[in-house]
């Protein structure tokens, strides 16, 4: 079967960068293209050599449409805007794409649902492993506990990131809400300052902390009266996502238009949940 051709949209960013070189020793995928934004620093270099791997006579361009005209699939983890106008190109282009850029509006995942109509995309907050199993873990523990298990969600990343709380903490979050058969727009406390008053039975908490390099550690935490049940990820390397990601990428290709997401690329989905 020939190579699949990946492009990677933010090839000059912490991800970018692992992605590039993720492709670059998987076997069965080839890098065929990188894109930035103009004037962005590693615009017009090679991606090879922006990833630390050696030229791949590959440039980083910065019209998105001509990354979309070289690939079979594009993988992208930039920023909101950017990544919602990725999804436009992708499905006018008729090209696979995989999302992992975080801090997504509700109207920004919206416009990609309507663009999975006329382009494979897989969605996902969290492209390991890890956090995949855990999403389920916890969706099962929060069916069986009641709500006097009060749930909290608490997370911390490096110093660089810009969207809180996390994608994946948020995702842990839909994963107990789903788990105690509610909404969690209503029953999310985001944070918390000041004089709250006492803890409303059945909220879901998230706290956030964010400090110095840490990849991305995720706590989900049952309190009840007399016991308390926590279910930890920690990610030692961003590798993990770069991983899940070209994983995700390679079975895209040759894909119908549609939403997917980490748990049909890992074949973790249990009948009758999403
Ligand atoms: N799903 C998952 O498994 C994971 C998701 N993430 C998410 O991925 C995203 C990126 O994270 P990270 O790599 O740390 O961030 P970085 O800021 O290091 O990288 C983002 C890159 O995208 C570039 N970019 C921004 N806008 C555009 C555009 N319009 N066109 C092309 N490139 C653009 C940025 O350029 P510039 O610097 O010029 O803005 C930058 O190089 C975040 O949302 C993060 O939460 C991260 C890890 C794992
Ligand atoms: O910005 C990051 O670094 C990460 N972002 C994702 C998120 O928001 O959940 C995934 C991972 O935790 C790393």
């Amino acid at each position: 079967m020939a190579e699949v051709r990946i492009g990677v949209a933010g090839a000059a960013g912490r991800m970018g960068r692992m992605l590039v070189a993720e492709v670059d020793r998987t076997p069965g995928a080839r890098i065929a293209a990188g894109l930035e934004r103009p004037g962005s620093n590693g615009a017009g270099s090679d991606v090879g050599e922006v990833a630390g791997i050696g030229r791949r006579d590959v440039a980083i361009v910065t019209d998105p449409a001509s990354m979309f005209a070289a690939v079979d699939v594009a993988i992208d983890f930039t920023a909101p805007e950017a990544t919602v106008a990725h999804a436009r190109l992708a499905a006018e282009a008729g090209r696979g794409l995989v999302i992992g850029t975080t801090g997504l509006t509700a109207e920004d995942r919206a416009a990609i649902a309507a663009a999975a109509a006329g382009a494979a995309i897989v969605l996902a907050p969290n492209m390991s492993l890890g956090v995949n199993l855990l999403m389920g873990l916890v969706e099962q523990v929060a069916a069986t506990l009641d709500p006097d298990y009060d749930i909290e969600i608490v997370e911390m990343h490096h110093r660089h990131k810009v969207d809180a709380p996390s994608g994946t903490a948020l995702g842990l979050g839909e994963a107990a809400a789903r788990g105690r058969g509610v909404q969690l727009a209503e029953a999310a406390v985001r944070s918390r300052d000041g004089h709250t008053g006492a803890r409303e039975r059945g909220t879901i908490g998230f706290a956030t902390l964010r400090g110095g390099d840490v990849v991305g550690d995720h706590t989900v935490v049952f309190a009840a009266g007399g016991e308390r049940l926590e279910l930890t990820h920690r990610a030692g390397s961003r590798e993990i996502y770069a991983r899940g990601a070209v994983r995700a990428a390679l079975w895209l290709a040759g894909r119908p238009p549609g939403l997917y997401d980490m748990m049909d690329v890992l074949g973790l989905r249990q009948a009758g949940s999403r």
